[in-house]
């Protein structure tokens, strides 16, 4: 009888029997691991070219000129443009960063071509007046390239290299006045033989006959992503110190993202002798997409190197990237994210809470479950913690100091915290700092019935005297209790008045910042007191500490009567 397992395995086409394992690079004594990235790599986004092609629809030319703009101000100092040979829409955005004398004197654009001599020719035809480009040369070598889709032994697709790396060359000559860059990639890399890889750009090298002083581009790409980026990192290093003319190569990686580590491989191949890095913002591009610059930036940033890229207004760049590609930004992108700052959690709140009030000016940054500090990118603390049903007290008293001024003594925070909880369970959703000020409100300040305070005074003598007009149900009485302390002495005269017993067990009280001027206005008072036998906490804000506090106090009573109405003798 045949099991419901074989019966499922005979249907389906999640067979991983059809895959190989990567082969591994053997570098016995590879130096990598123990590599530091201490500085930023030289960038170069290919935004307008990689990102571009993979688009459902190509920007159109404002969206590509809104896109360069960005580039520019990042501080991008070479930039893909395109593939000026593909398209006519391409060609003319070169001519007019061109003739608009868009290119500004410190940034250099590159542009990307098959090594086929008719494409090569009107890519120079694009770049015709530019004072300095890259010309970017490419094909592809990888085996299954090589066997399936060229149909040609090593020798061909190398001649295909030569031919193109020569082909550039003349025509550049064509344009002596341009400070030409010549750029080669080996496209699928990833998937070729090393020593090969390493025999084609030799070939393209010896014809170009770069030197220190004029050093050629060689761009190794991991066009598919196909190992862990050890091995990426195993086949840079392994390439880095057999290549011939090294010190007159500029050595780049182009990573995509296809296992999900395109960054990670970006970087362990900086670690492995790579000195420039090839990506988009976001990791827009083919498929998975390209290394996010964004990211790797970033985390240079974090770990306290100048990222050399301006990224302070992220809002900025996920607004233009949206507008240029028609693509969301998943809201927990690394860094960029609009929830990558946020914390639900409760223990996580309280954690940021607690940092973020020890942090000092000047201090590095130390805050747990934030790697950054949100403000870097413009990001503001408002952001970073929001209450749901996972959120804890901390959040809560967060949200009501950060947003009213109201900084609740822990004994409160844990009395009231269950309340929004619930509030969270409820609605299912987020509860905002307004609504969780108005559940504060209804649970310990409006309260005003059935008894509330007149005209009172306290005379301090050896104890407090307190006398007050009391309004029970509308009607006036009057009040009048000793106690060690004004609070005590309204305790004692509620116990006359109504016959129950009355200790107030917690209090504590502080100014309120007005929001917008920051001066003190008002007092807040919070009360917690043991009422025949149950706690009840109550608040009140005046303008007078202590008509705050008398008011807090019967705040609390009024809760305990309006629950035994019928028992109060008054
Ligand atoms: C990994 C990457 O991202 S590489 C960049 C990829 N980007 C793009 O392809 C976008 C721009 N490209 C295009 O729009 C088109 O490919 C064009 C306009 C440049 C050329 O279009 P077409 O001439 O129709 O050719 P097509 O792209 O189909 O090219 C296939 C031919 O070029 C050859 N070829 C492909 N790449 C290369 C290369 N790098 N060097 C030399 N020849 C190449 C192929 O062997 C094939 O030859 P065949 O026609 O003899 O079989
Ligand atoms: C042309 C090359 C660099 C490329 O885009 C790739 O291999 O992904």
């Amino acid at each position: 009888m045949q099991s419901d397992q074989d019966n499922a395995n005979q249907t389906s086409n999640f067979t991983h029997e059809k895959y190989r394992p990567f082969p591994k690079v053997s570098l016995p004594d590879r130096q990598w691991p123990d590599q530091e990235i201490t500085a930023a790599p030289l960038w170069c986004s290919v935004d307008l070219r990689d990102g571009n092609q993979a688009l459902i629809e190509p920007m159109s030319v404002t969206q590509k000129k809104l896109m360069f703009s960005l580039l520019v101000k990042i501080g991008f100092k070479e930039i893909e443009v395109g593939f000026p040979a593909a398209s006519q829409p391409d060609f003319d955005f070169v001519r007019w960063l061109i003739e608009a004398e868009q290119i500004p004197e410190d940034v250099t654009i590159q542009v990307l071509t098959q090594a086929r001599p008719e494409l090569i020719e009107r890519t120079f035809d694009a770049l015709r007046g530019v004072h300095r480009a890259v010309v970017h040369v490419y094909n592809s070598t990888s085996t299954v390239q090589r066997q399936q889709v060229f149909e040609m032994d090593r020798e061909g697709i190398k001649n295909i290299a030569i031919r193109g790396a020569q082909k550039v060359q003349e025509q550049a000559a064509r344009y002596p006045e341009t400070e030409w860059v010549f750029q080669y990639s080996p496209e699928s890399f990833t998937g070729t033989e090393l020593d090969y890889a390493v025999d084609v750009v030799n070939a393209v090298t010896a014809i170009w006959q770069p030197t220190k002083q004029n050093p050629v581009i060689i761009n190794l790409p991991a066009t598919v992503e196909m190992a862990t980026p050890n091995i990426f990192a195993d086949q840079i290093e392994w390439f880095n110190r057999q290549v011939e003319r090294r010190e007159a190569i500029i050595l780049s990686v182009h990573t995509h993202n296809d296992r999900g580590c395109a960054v990670a491989a970006a970087e362990l191949a900086v670690m492995a002798g790579a000195d420039r890095v090839e990506g988009t913002l976001m990791g827009n591009g083919e498929r998975t997409g390209n290394m996010d610059i964004i990211t790797m930036a970033m985390n240079l940033y974090s770990q306290g190197i100048d990222p050399e890229l301006q990224l302070g207004d992220m809002d900025e760049i996920i607004r233009v990237v949206r507008e240029c590609t028609q693509l969301p930004v998943h809201p927990r992108h690394p860094y960029a994210g609009e929830l990558v700052y946020t914390a639900f959690s409760g223990s996580h709140q309280d954690a940021i809470k607690k940092c973020l009030a020890k942090r000092k000016t000047g201090d590095a940054w130390n805050v747990a479950y934030l790697p950054i500090d949100p403000a870097d990118i413009g990001r503001s603390y408002q952001e970073v913690i929001r209450v749901n049903s996972q959120s804890g007290k901390g959040g809560v008293a967060y949200m009501l100091e950060r947003d009213y001024g109201l900084a609740l003594p822990r004994w409160l925070q844990i009395d009231f915290s269950p309340m929004v909880q619930q509030a969270a369970e409820v609605s299912g959703g987020e509860v905002t700092g307004a609504q969780i000020r108005q559940l504060f409100d209804q649970r310990y300040v409006n309260h005003n019935a059935p008894v509330c305070i007149g005209a009172f005074e306290v005379k301090r003598t050896t104890h407090d005297e307190l006398h007050a007009q009391l309004f029970i149900d509308g009607q006036m009485n009057e009040l009048n209790g000793i106690g060690h302390g004004s609070l005590d002495a309204l305790a004692n005269g509620l116990k006359q008045q109504f016959g129950i017993d009355i200790v107030v067990q917690e209090y504590s009280e502080h100014a309120i910042k007005d929001g917008t001027s920051g001066t003190e206005a008002d007092a807040i008072a919070y009360v917690q007191a043991r009422i025949a036998g149950e706690l009840y906490c109550g608040a009140a804000i005046h303008e007078d500490i202590m008509t705050a506090s008398i008011n807090a106090l019967l705040c609390a009573a009024n809760q305990y009567l309006a629950e035994h109405q019928q028992a109060v003798a008054c």
